[in-house]
This record gives structure tokens, C-alpha cells and sequence, in this order.
């Protein structure tokens, strides 16, 4: 149990925002419980998710990447479940080990579920990661909301999506208060739906649901699916043309640049900012 006083800080990339713990040896006890409390936005702190900052040594799920990445993003969404990967999160648990004096600023590697994440800190502040490939299975899905409903293309990146091009961002309705539905053969652990309309010339807007948090204000690994989904509808593969694709990515909480390589990594860019430190008081931790 934990009795005494926990430091946290709070973040937030493109408004996706998060509780930081640092835990570098992994003595907290945090359960699904404990998670969600602290990401209630009400009798908490608030977040859409949390950023659970242990030394990859010190947690059995990242003890194997311990020679590779010295820190493990243990990340939760605000309902307390797990999820494999964390765009927005990856970003803003780099800049905080740099604000902390862990790490410097340039490259370093950050271990998560999803597997080993580079990171590059550059000295304007804004974060580049390199997020991995997309696994675009075959099965087309349908994604319904308010009574509409829309074809969507299944994307994985580390993390499942659902992505469907509406003519409106606005008939995607109240996403909060009305969860879209997807198919569970498809997506037996639950999925994040992404709602895009075009922009421009390889840009777009979108709107995001969350498994596991509800719809935020922006979404890294949902960007990244986005921005693969809208280059194939393009006509745009990096692997045929031998040729880098950049797509800008609006949302809600700002602007994320994604760009795939011909090998199929993908990079993305964005902001890290930390916004408040505090303490905890143990009772929220209480299981
Ligand atoms: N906001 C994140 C994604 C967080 C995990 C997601 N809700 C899931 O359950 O897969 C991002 O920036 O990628």
C-alpha cells in the first residue's frame, strides 16, 4: 500500500493530456482503480490517460529492452486499462526525463508495450518519434455513430484504429457522450475510431474516440493511422515510389506531421509541454 506522499507533474501533447508518475523503481502499487481515480477530471487530477515512468530494469514487462532503452513508458488509459503504445505519450515522457535532467537533449530510445520507440528531442522543444510500421489488414470495418454509419479502414500501429473519411467532422456528433460502435470480431480488445475530412493536398482534420478514455483533443498513434489510411486512398505508397510521404494532421488540440519512409517507418512530430508538478495525496492511490 501506498502511504506516502507520490510527486507527480502533469502534461500534454497537442491537449492530449496526462498524469506523470515517476516511479523509477517500480515500487507503486498502481491498479486499474488507482488509474482511473487520479485520471478523473472531477475528484482527480484529470488526464486521458497516464504516464507511469519506470526504469526498464525495474518492470517485468520491460526487463528484455532494458539494455536498449533505460526507460519504460508504462502507459494506462484513464479508464485504467492498458494499452500497447502511446503516441502523444511517448513525446511528452521524453520531455519530461529531459526537464527532469534523465536524459538530454537529442536521441535516446524509450522502451513501451509497442516495443522500442526512438526519440528525438530537438532544441526548439518539439519531439520526433519513430512510431514503427502500420499494419493495414485486408477486413474493411464499418464504424456507426448517432445512427450513421461509414466503411473505415483497419490500421494497427502497435495499437488497434478504425479510420473513416466523413464529408463532416460534425456528423461524427457527440463522441463523448455517444460512443461510436465497432465491430468485436474485428477488434476483440476494443479500438480507437479516427473521423477525418480532407484539408488540402495531403491534409487533413480528424476527430478521435479513445478506447479506454472517451474522445480527446488528439491522438499520436490515431494520426499516424490516419495519415497511412489517406496516403493509400491517395494512391500514395512510400514502399512503390521509393519516395517519403508528409501529410499535416489537424485535430482538435492542434497539428501533428507525419511522414512515412519507403521502408514503412513512420515519423511523427509534435509538442511536448508539462504544464504543473504537484503531490498526490495517498488516498487516491488506495486500491
Ligand atoms: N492517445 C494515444 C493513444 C492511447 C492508447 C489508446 N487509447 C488505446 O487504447 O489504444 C496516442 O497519442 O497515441
Amino acid at each position: 500500500m501506498n502511504t506516502s506522499p507520490i510527486a507527480f507533474l502533469k502534461g500534454h501533447g497537442t491537449e492530449n493530456d496526462f498524469v506523470i508518475v515517476p516511479d523509477p523503481d517500480n515500487a507503486l502499487d498502481l491498479p486499474a482503480s488507482a488509474v482511473a481515480r487520479l485520471c478523473d477530471r472531477r475528484a482527480g487530477i484529470g488526464g486521458d490517460g497516464l504516464l507511469h515512468v519506470v526504469r526498464s530494469a525495474a518492470h517485468p514487462e520491460a526487463k528484455a529492452m532494458a539494455g536498449e532503452a533505460e526507460w519504460f513508458m508504462d502507459y494506462r488509459n484513464g479508464d485504467g486499462s492498458i494499452a500497447e503504445m502511446c503516441g502523444n505519450g511517448v513525446r511528452v515522457f521524453a520531455g519530461y526525463l529531459e526537464r527532469a535532467g534523465l536524459v538530454e537533449e537529442g536521441d535516446l530510445a524509450v522502451a513501451t508495450r509497442g516495443g522500442i520507440k526512438k526519440v528525438h528531442i530537438s532544441k526548439g522543444g518539439e519531439i520526433t518519434v519513430s512510431m514503427g510500421r502500420a499494419l493495414l489488414p485486408e477486413a474493411g470495418v464499418t464504424v456507426s455513430v448517432d445512427g450513421r454509419s461509414w466503411p473505415a479502414r483497419n490500421v494497427n500501429m502497435g495499437n488497434p484504429h478504425a479510420v473513416a473519411f466523413v464529408a463532416d467532422l460534425e456528423h461524427a456528433g457527440e463522441l463523448r457522450s455517444v460512443p461510436p460502435f465497432s465491430p468485436a470480431e474485428v477488434y476483440p480488445d476494443g479500438v480507437n475510431i479516427e473521423f477525418v475530412v480532407d484539408r488540402g493536398p495531403a491534409h487533413v482534420a480528424m476527430r478521435v474516440h479513445e478506447r479506454g478514455a472517451g474522445e480527446t483533443r488528439s491522438c499520436g498513434t490515431g494520426a499516424c493511422a490516419v495519415a497511412v489510411a489517406a496516403a493509400r486512398r491517395d494512391g500514395v505508397d512510400p514502399a512503390v515510389t521509393g519516395t517519403p510521404a508528409t501529410y499535416t494532421v489537424d485535430l482538435p488540440g492542434g497539428t501533428l506531421v507525419i511522414t512515412e519512409h519507403p521502408d514503412g517507418e513512420i515519423e511523427m512530430t509534435g509538442p511536448a509541454v508539462i504544464v504543473a508538478e504537484g503531490v498526490i495525496d495517498p488516498s487516491l492511490l488506495a486500491v
